[in-house]
């Protein structure tokens, strides 16, 4: 059988380069091309030189052209180029990972209408671990769903531009829909000044920014005399790129669809 030919675009990021290391490291994927914006410092760079290790591919901001060289392409950019990217994957047929955060409701849509035609995994989360806190946390709140209050505390390094991740969002949404909540209802983000006591149906969020944090979570169940605290801490881009490629892997052959990592990991 063929090996899966990957793009990666957003290749000179953060998650990109975790992207390609782990593809010129994995045996059972090929990395197709690599992409970046138009100006941007890695376009014309080797990818492999790139990550210290050896490839024949060279980034391009050429996205259309680059089509024919990929059957899927990773995305971790942001919800404007994802949509950009989106696009021209589905006029070209072409399956998408898409890790980044941020998408807004129009955004979200969009990609489920482009998986009526290609193969889609959007996740918040591509680590294994997370995705294992989301069936602990439906547990948690449909045992913990009378007098605890529930607050979600997220931590991230100092470049990161959205708040709170889509890590904390979708924790969010989980434990709300456990307990029968729409978080668009519910949520609180951030408290400052005379707030008043807190309203038991709410649950809440706060956000840290601070140096080279790579992701950390925690939902807090809090009740009188007892707290329950189920935390994440990632402290490696590693499991992201791995569950990426898994989420590659799962897609190969398939004519369209939208899922997430719960799909991928057969959590569902
Ligand atoms: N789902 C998951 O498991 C994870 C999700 N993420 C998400 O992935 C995204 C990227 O994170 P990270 O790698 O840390 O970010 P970086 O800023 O390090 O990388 C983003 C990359 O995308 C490029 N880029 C920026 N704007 C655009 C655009 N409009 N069109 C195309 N490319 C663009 C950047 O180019 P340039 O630098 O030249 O601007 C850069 O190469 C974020 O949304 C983050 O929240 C991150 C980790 C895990
Ligand atoms: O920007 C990041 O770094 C991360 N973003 C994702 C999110 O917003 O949840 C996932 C992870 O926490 C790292």
């Amino acid at each position: 059988m063929n090996k899966a030919r990957i793009g990666i675009v957003g290749a000179g990021g953060r998650m990109g380069r975790m992207l390609i290391e782990a593809i010129l490291k994995d045996d059972s994927v090929v990395l197709g091309a690599a992409f970046d914006v138009p100006g941007s410092p890695a376009i014309g760079a080797n990818a492999g030189v790139l990550v210290g290790m050896v490839s024949d591919v060279v980034i391009s901001a050429d996205l259309v052209n680059g089509m024919k060289d990929i059957d899927c392409l990773i995305d971790f950019t942001r919800p404007e180029g994802t949509l950009e990217h989106l696009e021209i994957c589905r006029k070209a047929g072409v399956g998408m990972v898409i890790g980044t955060t941020g998408l807004d409701a129009g955004g979200k849509a969009a990609i489920a209408e482009a998986a009526r035609d290609v193969p889609v995994v959007f996740a918040p989360n591509m680590a294994v671990g997370v995705n294992l806190v989301f069936k602990l946390l439906d547990t948690a709140a449909r045992i913990l769903n009378e007098g605890y209050d529930i607050e979600i505390v997220e931590a991230h390094h100092r470049m990161k531009v959205d708040a709170p991740s889509g890590t904390a969002l979708r924790m969010g949404e989980v434990v709300a829909a456990a307990l029968g909540r729409d978080l668009a209802d519910c949520a609180v983000y951030g408290r400052e000044g005379v707030t008043g006591e807190r309203d038991p149906s709410t649950i809440g969020f706060a956000t840290v920014r601070g140096g080279d944090i790579v992701g950390d979570h925690t939902v807090m169940f809090c009740g009188l005399g007892e707290r329950v605290e189920v935390t994440h801490k990632a402290s490696s881009r590693l499991p992201y790129a791995h569950g990426s490629l898994r989420a590659a892997r799962f897609i190969a052959g398939r004519e369209n669809g939208l899922f997430d990592m719960q799909d991928v990991l057969g959590f569902r």
